[in-house]
């Protein structure tokens, strides 16, 4: 099985690597010159991963039309330039595995929807899980799930990307596997923010317990399984991300939480910090779904400007609820 990879981010080049894995041949699409010249003059991605040594049968292009002699394609650009690189891809029914956390702003549409309504005829899967890029690049031990409805399927492209150090968890559930990855990076930010304001671990344990509340509130009503919400791709991955800087959307919180400006934080960077795009949109999905996310609400505030007092009192200040 032939992999293609669309996004030369520091995920993509990281699954590139694990696709790889023995010299198998493998094509990535950057976006960026820069990043094609990188990995095949010196097979690194200086801009995006730097300092990891890239497999030789990683060749990348800047081309969408070169991976049509793909098996298999990930999709890993940013959620929300998902729609276009797969609209410029001659997919047909080539099995997508998606690889972006996010719901796409307008649409309300999770990743695998957008891709459904591009490419009707491709096979989808779901890879999502706590993986933080770099770790998976060092072959650092990690452990995924890979949600895809047809188990043939699931099978073929758990036996090609699967290794020692990648193991993958097998499920039917793509819904509450794309839930789980995008409401967590909306949580990360709110857990960043309560480091950045200084507000002590008390507080991020309560929030990461009280966010995994909402986001179940939110998967299941959009008819994702309890099962997938409490495994690999839910809550591993909100733990993973509302406990380190090393995650974008929890670095993205902190600055918050201390009071800069949202607009300043998002400007600063070349990398993207998901959440922030999948918070106002998450905000409206659970409103239409009758779902109740004050936290998401709050992460929402804080990107338009309010005032982290203000927030925090707000959020404080409901009314004592049952657990
Ligand atoms: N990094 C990680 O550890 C993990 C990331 N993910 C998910 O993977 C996805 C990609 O993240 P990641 O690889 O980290 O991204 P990075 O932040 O490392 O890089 C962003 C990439 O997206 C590209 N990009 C920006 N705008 C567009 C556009 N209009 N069309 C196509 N590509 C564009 C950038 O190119 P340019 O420089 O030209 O703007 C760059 O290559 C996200 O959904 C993220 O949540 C999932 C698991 C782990
Ligand atoms: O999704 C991730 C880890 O699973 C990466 O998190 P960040 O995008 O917040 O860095």
């Amino acid at each position: 099985m032939k992999i293609g990879v669309i996004g030369g981010g520091a995920w993509g080049t990281a699954l590139a690597q694990v696709a790889a894995r023995g010299g198998a041949p493998v094509l990535l699409w950057a976006r960026e010159p820069d990043v094609v010249a990188s990995i095949n003059g010196a097979n690194q991605n200086a801009a995006f991963l730097p300092g990891v040594a890239l497999s030789p049968s990683i060749r990348a292009t800047g081309s969408l039309g070169a991976l049509s002699g793909c098996d298999a394609l990930l999709v890993v650009a940013p959620a929300q330039h998902v729609r276009a690189v797969l609209a410029e891809t001659a997919v047909g029914a080539t099995p997508l595995v998606l690889c972006a956390k996010g719901i796409e702003a307008g649409t309300k549409l999770l990743v695998g929807e957008v891709a459904h309504q591009v490419a009707p005829r491709a096979p989808i899967a779901v890879l999502s899980g706590p993986t933080f890029a770099h770790e998976v690049a060092a072959g650092k031990p990690t452990a995924v799930t890979l949600a895809c409805e047809d188990e043939d399927l699931r099978t073929r492209l758990a036996e090609r990307l699967a290794g020692p150090a990648f193991r993958l968890y097998a499920s039917g559930d793509v819904t509450g596997a794309e839930i789980g990855g995008a409401v967590k990076n909306v949580l990360a930010i709110a857990c960043g923010v309560v480091e950045g304001a200084g507000l002590g671990l008390n507080a991020r344990a309560a929030l990461i317990a009280r966010g995994f509340a909402e986001m179940t509130r939110f998967g299941l009503a959009r008819g994702g399984q309890a099962e997938t919400l409490t495994g690999l791709s839910g809550l591993g991955d909100l733990v993973l991300t509302c406990s380190s800087t090393n995650s974008r959307n929890f670095s993205l919180g902190v600055g918050l939480g201390q009071g800069r400006p949202a607009a300043e934080l998002l400007g600063d960077r070349r990398t993207v910090a998901e959440g922030a795009f999948t918070a106002p949109v998450l905000r409206e999905a659970a409103a239409d779904a009758g779902v109740d996310m004050p936290v998401t609400a709050a992460v929402c505030a804080l990107l338009e400007g309010a005032d982290v007092r203000d927030v925090v009192e707000a959020l404080l200040s409901r009314p004592m609820k049952a657990e």
